[in-house]
């Protein structure tokens, strides 16, 4: 390192911070807070893309009247004396690779709806001497209506900044060797510790609109490279779905209900389900899958069901996020 002249006061090391995103919750399990969560997130041109003047009577009218009832019942089920299991879970991830990446690197966690919000947390970020961040949604697989939501809002918080920190963002990990190597790993350590022997994993995956496919978003081709890859590493056949409908819209199939029923009507009796696209166990894998999953199955005829957590904060899952994230700090970091 050349050094500098004496009479240059010494110059502070960088100093490096990550801000891992998830997409949200709300701050409680009732009608309200449920409400105000949907109000927001569903108000996102990325998440909903029809023209505000139609959308918006119908979110505000049918939509926030019942939907925030129907949605806190079911938040009730899986909520945890941390609050909710994705807030949790992200924390936990937060504090764990913060502890992993060192003194000179902060680790913050932030949610794109509800909070703690983006904006907030990267001014604190930046308030406590972090010039260089790299963003990290924390979607394996790129969507806009994740991913790129959660950059943009990283990126409008910049713009009302004078002094801005340097920005990267995570690019999507969807076939990354470390990914498939870190859910293959639980995958199989899960399987081990059951009871029966599975004869099919059903790998689901969040939905999104056909027409959103169409219009050129990856989500849908990274969600079948991540199952390919991971089939492809495992000794039992997996096959793949997508759950959490929502809307009158065609959406990706096959839908995960349907698929429930159909393994079980041709006598695949013993099933386990993995949602490799949840980076942390949430509303849409405790409750849609490991709950009424479960019941759509067993009735169906099926005998066996086991749910498989998704990484959390598991050792396999907190490496992977390590690598990958060290990978982006190359340059920031020795
Ligand atoms: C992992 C990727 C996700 C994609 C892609 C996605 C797209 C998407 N989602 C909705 C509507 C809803 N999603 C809801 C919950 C929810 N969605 C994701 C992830 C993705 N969504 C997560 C992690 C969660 C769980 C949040 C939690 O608090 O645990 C909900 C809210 C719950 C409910 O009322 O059912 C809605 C609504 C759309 C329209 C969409 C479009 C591409
Ligand atoms: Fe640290
Ligand atoms: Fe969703």
């Amino acid at each position: 390192m050349t050094s500098l002249p004496a009479s240059h006061p010494p110059m502070p090391a960088p100093r490096v911070g990550v801000l891992l995103v998830n997409l949200g919750t709300p701050e409680a399990a009732e009608a309200g807070a449920v409400r105000r969560y949907l109000k927001q997130f569903l108000s996102d041109k990325r998440v909903v893309e029809l023209p505000s003047i139609l959308w918006q009577p119908i979110l505000r009218g049918a939509v926030l009247r019942t939907r925030p009832r129907k949605s806190a019942r079911a938040y009730a089920q899986v909520w945890t004396p941390e609050g909710s299991p994705l807030l949790a879970f992200t924390r936990r991830q937060a504090f764990a690779l913060d502890a992993r990446l060192g003194d000179g690197i902060t680790v913050a966690f932030a949610m794109r709806y509800g909070r703690p919000a983006i904006d907030e947390v990267l001014s604190a970020m930046q308030a406590k001497g972090c010039d260089r961040i790299l963003v990290a949604p924390l979607y394996p697989q790129y969507c806009a209506a994740t991913t790129a939501t959660a950059n943009d809002a990283a990126f409008a918080a910049l713009a009302a900044m004078r002094w801005q920190p340097a920005l990267r963002t995570l690019p999507p990990y969807h076939d990354d060797p470390a990914y498939i190597d870190a859910l293959a790993g639980e995958i199989e350590q899960a399987v081990g510790a059951l009871d029966f022997k599975p004869r099919a994993i059903l790998a689901s995956f969040h939905g999104m609109p056909q027409r959103t496919l169409e219009k050129g978003d990856p989500y849908h081709c990274h969600c079948q490279k991540t199952a390919r890859l991971l089939g492809e590493r495992l000794s039992i056949p997996l096959t793949i779905s997508f759950q959490s409908r929502f809307g009158r819209a065609k959406w990706l199939e096959p839908a995960t209900d349907t698929m429930l029923a159909k393994l079980a009507k041709e006598g695949i009796n013993d099933i386990a389900v993995v949602a490799p696209g949840f980076s942390a166990d949430c509303l849409e894998t405790l409750e849609e899958l490991a709950i009424r999953g479960r019941e759509q199955f067993l009735e169906a005829g099926g005998r066996n069901f086991a749910y498989l957590p998704c990484l959390n904060d598991a050792e396999r899952g907190l490496d992977m996020l390590e690598t990958i994230i060290r990978r982006e700090l190359a340059g920031w970091i020795a």
